[in-house]
């Protein structure tokens, strides 16, 4: 059997009186791509704060390939592989596409950008690196353009882009898709369907039609639960889930 390279164990974030987060337990599994869905509040985004140490768990226990992570801060999770694209907020406005990427390339290597000799190597090695992820992110044709003069598909391409720059192990996306139009939304399903050749991807999306179309395992969460886990036509079938949605909205009205 295929050993996780992330693994939750009873993970519980409680704010005050209230828990978010109750004793989540989660595998997951290396090339491939993850959705956490869910109604609003149900504690996917605190689920994601939780993993990424963007803030401290209550209780329980994250690892990395076995590796304990659970008591080190975001930076350092960085360092063992994890990677969360931010929204619109993470690009650099005024720098062109193409130096976005190689700024996030560099960014992994922070030792090496003050060791002269390493420098030319390491700053050849981000070029490469932002050349290739602009074709990967269909960005070719803008790659001179500020990042701000993107349209909005486009900033959301750039950054997934961001993250993959660093080349991680697990790539975090929280409703890469959300404002986007139609066209946008293709482009960005290629995408993160394609990401799984080399990264995980653990996804929090809303769109029931991309997650039943890209996911190969989906964990339903419900006030801060699993509520069930399975791949998609599981969960499309599942009489628990189909009650908590309200029947239809799961299904993205195939059923
Ligand atoms: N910093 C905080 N302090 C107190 N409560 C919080 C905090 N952050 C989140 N919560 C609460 O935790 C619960 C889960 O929120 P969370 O944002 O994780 O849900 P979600 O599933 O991501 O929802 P959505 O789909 O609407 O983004 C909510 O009731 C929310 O109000």
């Amino acid at each position: 059997m295929t050993a996780p390279i992330l693994k939750a164990v009873n993970v519980t974030k409680r704010y005050g009186t209230f828990t978010a987060v109750n004793n989540i337990t989660l595998d997951i599994l290396p090339g491939t791509v993850h959705s956490v869905i869910g109604p609003n509040g149900a504690g996917k985004t605190t689920l994601f704060h939780a993993l990424t140490g963007s803030t401290p768990i209550t209780s329980g226990s994250i690892l990395i390939e076995g590796e304990e992570i659970a008591h080190l801060p975001g930076f350092k999770r960085v360092r063992k592989g994890l990677a969360r694209s931010f929204q619109v907020t993470s690009l650099f406005p005024n720098l062109t596409v193409r130096e976005n990427l190689r700024l996030a390339a560099q960014g992994t290597r922070p030792t090496q950008a003050f060791n002269p000799w390493r420098r030319v190597e390491s700053l050849t090695m981000a070029c490469d690196i932002a050349d290739d992820l602009l074709g990967k992110l269909n960005l070719h044709g803008v790659a001179q353009r500020l990042s701000a003069e993107l349209s909005h598909g486009q900033q959301r391409r750039l950054e997934v882009g961001m993250a993959m720059a660093g080349q991680p192990k697990v790539i975090f996306l929280d409703e890469p898709t959300s404002g986007m139009g139609i066209d946008d939304i293709g482009e960005m399903k290629r995408l993160i369907h394609g990401l799984r050749d080399n990264y995980t991807v653990l996804l929090i999306e809303h769109n029931m039609d991309i997650v039943m179309d890209i996911s190969d395992q989906i964990t339903v969460m419900q006030q801060g639960q699993i509520l069930a886990q399975g791949k998609p036509d599981e969960i499309r079938n599942d009489e628990r889930v189909r009650r908590a949605y309200l029947g239809s909205m799961i299904t993205g009205g195939r059923a």
